[in-house]
C-alpha cells in the first residue's frame, strides 16, 4: 500500500464504518465481535459449481469501508481461494482495507523442509495472504522453528495467546492438576498455562514416524491419587499425539485425563478416538466452530480488532 493511500485512508476513516463477514460459519465469534466492535454484518453469497471452481458474491456495500474476513484456516485448501476471491471482490467494490481474523492459522506447521523436495507451504501460504489482505490477527500460530510470523507474513501479523484463558478454565474446573505437555513443542504452550495456573507441569518427548503415527516418552510422573492429569497441546488435528499420550496414562495411573488445547480439528473424528482412548475431558477453544469449543477467544480478538481498526491497523507481531 503507498503512503498516500494510507493518508487518504486516516482522512476519511471517521465517516466509515467497519462491515465483519463470516466466512466459515462460526457463528459465535462472529456475533460477539460484530456486537462489540459496532460492525455492520456482512452479507455474501458462495457456493460450489457443478465442476467444484467456487462462486463467491459480496451482497452487502462495502464502498469506504474497513472490512474484516473472519475465516478460521482448518481445512485450509477449501477455504483458501474463496478467501482470496472474495478479497479481490470487496476492493473491486470499494473497500478501504481488508483484514483477516483467522482465529486457526493453517500451514503453520509446515516450517521447515523437512526431507529434499518437499515445499515449504506455511511461505508460499503467507505468500497467498500477504498479497491480498491488510492486515491478519490470529491465535497461538503453531510457531516452533519460526519464531515470529514477521518471518513469513510481510502484512502487520498479529499473535494473540490463549494461554490466561486456558490456565482460568483450568483453575475453574480443578485446583489440584498436573499438566503434561505431550511433546516438545507443546513446552511454550504447557508452561506459561501451568505458571498462570500456578501447577506442576512436565513435558514428554514424542516421537513422529507418521501423520497418523506418534510415539510419546513421558518425563518421570510424580502424580498425586485423584490429581487430574491435564494434557495440554496448542493443536489436537489427527488426535495421535493426545491419543498415543491418553492410552499409556491410563495404563499407568487410575487418575482423570483431560486434553485441553487451543485448536480443536480433529481430523477423522479424532474427538471420538479420543474418547475411545480413555480421555475423560476435552476442552477447546472456539478458534474452531466444533462441539467441544468451550473456552471463548471472541474478546480476546475483539480487544486486538477494536486496537486494529482504530489505529488504522498499525499492527506490531
Ligand atoms: O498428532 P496430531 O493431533 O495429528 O497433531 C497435533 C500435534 O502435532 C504438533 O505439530 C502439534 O503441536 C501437536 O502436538
Amino acid at each position: 500500500m503507498t503512503s498516500a493511500a494510507k493518508i487518504n485512508r486516516t482522512n476519511d476513516k471517521k465517516a466509515s464504518r467497519g462491515t465483519l463477514f463470516s466466512v466459515d460459519g462460526n457463528q459465535t465469534l462472529f456475533q460477539t465481535l460484530a456486537s462489540q466492535l459496532d460492525l455492520t454484518s456482512g452479507s455474501l453469497a458462495m457456493r460450489q459449481f457443478p465442476d467444484g471452481e467456487s462462486y463467491v458474491n459480496v451482497n452487502s456495500d462495502v464502498n469506504g469501508q474497513d472490512v474484516v474476513l473472519l475465516c478460521s484456516l482448518n481445512q485450509p485448501d477449501n477455504k483458501i481461494l474463496k478467501l482470496l476471491f472474495l478479497a479481490d471482490d470487496l476492493r473491486d467494490l470499494g473497500a478501504k482495507s481488508v483484514g483477516l481474523v483467522s482465529p486457526y492459522l493453517a500451514y503453520m506447521r509446515q516450517d521447515t523442509k523437512f526431507n529434499k523436495g518437499e515445499a515449504l507451504t506455511s511461505k508460499t501460504f503467507a505468500s497467498l495472504l500477504n498479497e491480498r489482505f491488510d492486515w491478519l490477527v490470529t491465535v497461538d500460530p503453531h510457531l516452533h522453528r519460526y519464531h515470529s510470523l514477521s518471518e513469513i507474513y510481510s502484512i502487520p501479523a498479529k499473535s494473540l495467546h490463549a494461554a490466561t484463558l486456558l490456565s482460568t478454565w483450568i483453575k475453574e474446573n480443578t485446583n489440584n492438576a498436573f499438566l503434561l505437555g505431550p511433546d516438545e513443542e507443546s513446552e511454550q504452550w504447557v508452561s506459561d498455562v501451568a505458571q498462570q495456573a500456578g501447577v506442576p507441569c512436565g513435558v514428554s518427548r514424542k516421537e513422529r514416524h507418521g501423520d497418523r503415527s506418534v510415539t510419546v516418552h513421558f518425563p518421570p510422573l510424580n502424580i498425586l491419587d485423584d490429581q487430574p492429569i491435564i494434557l495440554v497441546d496448542d493443536i489436537i488435528s489427527s488426535g495421535h499425539t493426545m491419543i498415543e499420550s491418553v492410552l499409556q496414562l491410563k495404563q499407568q495411573f487410575i487418575n482423570p485425563v483431560w486434553c485441553v488445547a487451543v485448536h480443536g480439528i480433529f481430523a477423522e473424528n479424532a474427538d471420538s478416538h479420543l474418547l475411545a482412548a480413555g480421555a475423560d475431558r476435552l476442552i477447546t477453544t472456539n478458534s474452531i466452530a466444533q462441539p467441544h469449543a468451550q473456552i471463548d477467544v471472541s474478546n480476546l480478538i475483539a480487544q486486538e480488532l477494536r486496537r486494529c481498526l482504530a489505529s488504522e491497523n498499525e499492527l506490531v507481531s
